[in-house]
């Protein structure tokens, strides 16, 4: 029986991309925005969720971390890093010399990746951020009478009919998003087209307050152990100016003595801990066409 994939649609997001790697046999099942899909699987209309949560050039999707955190406790159950490639693309009808667009559409990430391009070409011209670059691709394709434009991937100028204008706009050839895998079950890689990357687990730490030196007894616990850490970011706690927590990234499965062994010495710190999810990572390595 195949799962049901939510994932930030509508299809040709790059997420879309990430997820036809990961779950080839799955079903896919679409949603608006990315706490959409995570509501998916917590009101088990879906079984997995794939959404972005970090890029190489822009940092951190805020929304997907903050929402796991604050609003639905799911596990990750997986993550897969792909490249990414952003191309600027216009309707066919408006593919004509001269062309200026009014308006450029994206996702904000997809916006940001592109400051330098968007900057030196198109100075002055809005960009408005829409909820993927597939959705903007889709609605440029929508109004062929205006004078927009979208930056989104190869697949999506395939699937909404529109024309590349320029490939590769995004200002750093090095640009990468890694996505997360949530779902209440443990999850089945079996048919993944992707690479093994080893095991992660991630943690969700909140220092104790007013602690001197707290950060840096935290960081002790692992560093003794000799655990590799290949994450550290603090996100507001939202609940008053300068309370934060942390999410930790450790490059090991969840064990039996390290992991707990460092979570108890952060407890007597003072700390509070959380496990958000102990799961392999996976790579996609060449810049991915459908299919
Ligand atoms: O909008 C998309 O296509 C997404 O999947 C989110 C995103 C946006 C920019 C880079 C990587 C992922």
């Amino acid at each position: 029986m195949s799962h049901k994939i939510a994932f930030l649609g509508p299809k040709a997001t790059f997420t879309d991309l990430a997820v036809s790697r990961l779950f080839p046999n799955e079903l896919k099942m679409p949603k608006a925005t990315i706490p959409d899909c995570i509501d998916a699987v917590q009101e088990g209309e879906a079984d997995i969720a794939v959404v972005p949560i970090e890029n190489a050039l822009e940092g951190s999707v805020n929304i997907t971390i903050d929402y796991l955190i604050h609003e639905v406790q799911l596990p990750i159950q997986g993550e897969v890093i792909t490249p990414i490639q952003q191309h600027f693309m216009v309707h066919p009808d408006q593919a004509v010399a001269g062309f200026k667009p009014e308006t450029i559409y994206s996702h904000p990430h997809a916006i940001a990746q592109c400051h330098k391009f968007l900057h030196k070409e198109w100075k002055g011209i809005p960009c408005e951020e829409v909820t993927s670059t597939a959705a903007a691709a889709k609605m440029v394709s929508e109004q062929p009478e205006r004078k927009i434009a979208a930056i989104a991937n190869e697949l999506a100028a395939e699937e909404y009919g529109l024309t590349i204008v320029q490939h590769n706009v995004h200002d750093y050839s090095y640009n990468h998003t890694k996505f997360i895998v949530v779902s209440k079950e443990s999850v089945d890689y079996k048919g993944h087209v992707t690479v093994n990357r080893g095991w992660k687990t991630t943690l969700m730490v909140m220092l104790p307050a007013d602690h001197s030196g707290a950060l840096h007894q935290v960081l002790s616990a692992f560093a003794w152990r000799k655990l590799n850490l290949s994450k550290i970011e603090s996100r507001p706690m939202k609940t008053g100016l300068g309370n934060y927590f942390f999410i930790i990234d450790v490059e090991m499965a969840l064990d039996e003595v390290l992991i707990p062994g460092t979570i108890s010495e952060l407890e007597a710190l003072g700390c509070k801990v959380s496990i958000l999810g102990s799961y392999p990572s996976f790579a996609v390595e060449t810049a991915v066409k459908m299919g």
